[in-house]
């Protein structure tokens, strides 16, 4: 179990309420925290102010994916930075029997992203890329594609059309703005979603897409 520092110790009735109760992947997650902890001293992977509650905005806001799409076992997370939601899930997965693809192209984050996986289990691959660049690799091979705080849905969306069309559905954490950005979205697609109000945050949702049709030629 995580030593106890200033992010305080796991909301287990919050995780028991997403189903998480193996004291084994709530140790996970703590290692992560306390990894997270140890390096941002030197390597600055997340916002500062983040971390007092790191529990909630980093553990919990990614693990509540999970429950999302209970069966999925191929995840794909773009933009994965510090290691939320990629890690989190790679937690849960090493449980469940699944593996989740990390795409991110700063290489001190992927040093990090590397690190902490060896160090919780995590069922993860690191692939120090654009996403740009390799997403087309992940087309037919992905049963949830993933990103938080990455890029605009409509951008979101371009990147990883062809990954939906083969099948996936997308999970995309999105803050106040989320009307804008779906009305803007809308302008060149057409999704079947839904909004799913966040579990550590009233005004946030999870834009769950489960298919995509482009509206203009
Ligand atoms: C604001 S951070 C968010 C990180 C994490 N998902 C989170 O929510 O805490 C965005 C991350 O995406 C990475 N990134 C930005 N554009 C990218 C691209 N085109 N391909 C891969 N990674 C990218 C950045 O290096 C950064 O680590």
């Amino acid at each position: 179990m995580s030593s106890v520092h200033p992010a305080g110790r796991p909301d287990l009735e919050v995780l028991g309420a997403l189903g998480i109760v193996s004291r084994e992947t709530i140790a996970r997650f703590g290692i992560y925290v306390d990894e997270l902890f140890r390096w941002q001293k030197a390597k600055n992977l997340v916002s500062n102010s983040t971390l007092q509650d790191v529990w909630r905005r980093h553990v919990i806001d990614s693990a509540q994916l999970f429950t999302l799409a209970p069966d999925a076992r191929r995840w794909l997370d773009l933009g994965s930075g510090g290691g939320a939601p990629g890690v989190m899930l790679g937690i849960l997965l090493a449980e469940a029997g699944g593996h989740i693809h990390l795409v991110e192209a700063n290489a001190r984050k992927c040093a990090f992203l590397r690190h902490v996986i060896r160090m919780t289990g995590a069922s993860a691959t690191v692939h120090q890329k654009r996403v740009e660049a390799c997403i087309g690799d992940f087309v037919g091979v992905t049963d949830v594609v993933t990103a938080r705080a990455l890029a605009p849905l409509s951008q979101l969306i371009d990147w990883s059309k062809d990954v939906l069309r083969s099948g996936a559905i997308a999970l995309f954490p999105k803050g106040q703005d989320v009307v804008s950005e779906l009305t803007q979205a809308s302008i060149s697609w057409s999704m079947e979603h839904e909004l799913i109000t966040s579990r550590t945050d009233s005004a946030a949702r999870v834009v769950r897409i489960r298919s995509i049709r482009e509206t203009t030629p």
